[in-house]
Order: structure tokens, then sequence, then C-alpha cells
């Protein structure tokens, strides 16, 4: 496919995504693009996008390999994925610009969009998403939430051993001990994601410590779950009860949760005062909403594992492990999108 590059229109910690136009078609197309040396995620992403097929799911519009100038006057290899182009951003751009959350009505649907698309990528690919959050939910032409990042998906059927990835505030008790990521860790982050639709915020922002560590802890081993915004009807919150079961096991299904009244309401009532919002400091807020670009001196960002940085993250983990009493046996809990340089 012949296209043009144009304008950068968001920036992960594994690459770069801009606007593109395609010469023949004229159709606008996004480009998710990485050095080829690091681009070890963004092919395995590649990959399995290409396996889906939903209108719930970002759609796939090839692969390919490009050289292109660096600013040392040098050119790179460039390895780049062609999806649909979301005009309307993410999720979690969608609540910034309606003032910080989203209304009741909406977040039902697209609750109800992202477990469809779930409900897709488990029962018919054996694929788990594993970084479900707001901020990789792109919401398309016609207004739909389509499920998009698979840089951290994997095959669950077989099901392999493999690191666990994603985001900590929306990571799941297994996953927070390191043990498994699966479908149902997924279920757990939507979970989340409606908390953070509903709030403006991730879970967990305005708890005691907002430091991911001390959070994955508290989930993983103190059996904590995210506060419930106390203004939601009894409805949302069974919701909210069946997502977020401490038991991977015991929670309900994307099939299951679709049956749910809380999705069947023709007229959703979502919340029944104002939602208030009480970060602990703005830091926090940019902390947990943007990882990728948040990387303060003292912390190594977590999202950037790549080679010696993660002897880093092991090392601040470590600090904090010491003082939590944590056992680290399993260091692979922790990895977090590694390319292999
Ligand atoms: N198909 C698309 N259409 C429009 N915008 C997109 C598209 N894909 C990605 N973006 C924008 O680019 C940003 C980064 O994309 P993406 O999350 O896929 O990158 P990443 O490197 O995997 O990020 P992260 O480090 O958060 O996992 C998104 O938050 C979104 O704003």
């Amino acid at each position: 496919m012949n296209w043009t590059r144009g304008k950068t229109i968001g920036r992960g910690s594994t690459a770069t995504v801009s606007a593109a136009t395609c010469y023949k078609s004229g159709e606008t197309i996004a480009v998710k693009s990485a050095e080829f040396h690091r681009s070890e995620f963004l092919q395995r992403e590649a990959k399995i996008l290409s396996s889906l097929n939903s209108p719930y799911v970002i759609g796939y519009r090839g692969c390919e390999i490009t050289r292109e100038p660096v600013y040392n006057n040098g050119e790179a290899t460039t390895y780049n994925l062609l999806m649909e182009y979301a005009p309307y951003g993410t999720l979690t751009d969608v609540a910034i610009k309606n003032g910080g959350f989203i209304d009741e009505a909406r977040v039902v649907k697209y609750t109800r969009q992202i477990l469809l698309g779930l409900e897709y990528i488990h029962n018919s690919k054996g694929i788990a998403h594993c970084d479900i959050k707001g901020s990789n939910v792109l919401i398309g032409e016609n207004g739909e939430a389509k499920i998009a990042d698979f840089g951290c998906a994997k095959w669950v059927e077989p099901e392999l051993t493999e690191p666990v990835r994603g985001t900590p505030a929306f990571m799941a008790p297994e996953v927070a001990r390191g043990e498994r990521q699966g479908k149902e860790s997924d279920i757990w982050a939507v979970g989340c994601t409606v908390i953070e639709m509903v709030t403006g915020s991730p879970p967990w922002i305005g708890a005691d410590s907002t430091d991911p560590v001390s959070v994955l802890y508290r989930v993983g081993y103190l059996g904590e779950s995210p506060e419930l915004p106390c203004s939601l009807t009894e409805q949302a919150k069974d919701f909210l009860g069946k997502c977020l079961k401490k038991e991977a096991k015991e929670r309900w299904t994307a099939s299951q949760l679709l049956n749910h009244p809380f999705l069947l309401n023709k007229e959703p009532e979502l919340v029944t005062g104002l939602v208030t919002n009480s970060p602990t400091s703005v830091t926090d807020q940019m902390f947990w909403r943007s990882v990728e670009e948040e990387v303060s001196a003292d912390r190594p960002s977590w999202w950037e594992c790549h080679g010696d940085e993660r002897i880093g993250v092991l090392s601040w983990i470590g600090h904090v492990v010491v003082e939590s009493t944590w056992d680290l046996d399993g260091e692979d809990w922790i990895t977090v999108r590694r390319n292999n340089d």
C-alpha cells in the first residue's frame, strides 16, 4: 500500500503513531512505527491484529518496512503497522474533552462495545488482551469503542507461560502476584476501565498510596480491590462486583457480563450524583495516565524495560519490596514490554 506519513498523533513506550494518507484511495490511516531493531512487540502486535476482524477491534491495514530519515541525517529501517484511523482518539481523550469523565449513557455503550470486542477475541480467537484501559480503547468514525494496542496481547489457548504485562493500576490480583494472566484478568481490567470512565481517573487515584508497587501489593497480597465510586447505582456496583472478583474463576465472562442488567438498561442510570475526583497530586494523575511520558528522576519508567533499564527497574522494585517484605522470587512478574535489542 502506498501512503504518505502525516502528523504524529500519539507516542507510546514502544512506538510512535502518525496519521497517514493512502495514495490511491485517499483514506486516512494510522501508522504505528518503531525502529526495526526495537520492533519486536510491534511485530507481534501486527501478527495478532492481522488475525482479528471485528467492529470492536481496531482494523488491520497491513505492515511495511521502510527506510526513513533520522535526526543525524542518516536513515533507519522502520517497521510500520498500518491500522484503521480512529478520529476521536482514546476513551481517556474523550473523558478529558468531556470535562474529566464520561456520561452514564456513554459509559454503558462503551462498556458493552469493549465487552463485545473481548467476547470476540476471547471466545473466537483464544487471545487475552492483557492491557485493557481507557487509553487503549479508541473511538471510531461512528463513535464506537474499538479495542487497540495489542502489544501485550497473548494467545491463551493453549496457555503459554509468559511474563505478565500491562498497567499496574488495572492489574488483577493473580497478575499482581505474577501467577497468570488470561481472559479473566481482562475482565478485572474492564471493571477498572468503568471506574476510569465514571471518575475520569484510573482506579487507586486518591488511595493512601498511589505508588504502583504498593498498589500491586495491596491487590495481589492484601486482597484489596479498587474503591467503587459511591455515586454508582446498585446495579452498576453489582456489575463491577462481577468484574472485580478476587478469584479469577469467579469473575463473569464477557458473554455473561453482556447480559448483566447494567448493560441491558435502555435508559441507564449509572450515577445518582456528581462524581468528584480527588487525586492526591497532579503528579499522581500524570504517572498513572501517561506512564509512557512520565519518567521521574528517582523512578525508572516501567514502560521502557530495554536492556540495562530493566535492571534499574528491578532494583527499584527490590528497594520497595524490602520495605514491604514482599516475596520477589519470580522476577518475571514485573517485565513490561521488553524488546530485545
Ligand atoms: N488507530 C489509531 N487511530 C488514532 N489514534 C491512534 C491509533 N492508534 C494509536 N493512536 C494514538 O496513539 C497513542 C499511542 O498508541 P498505542 O497505545 O498503540 O502505543 P503504545 O506504544 O503501545 O503505547 P503504550 O505505551 O501506552 O502502550 C494512542 O494513545 C492514541 O492516542
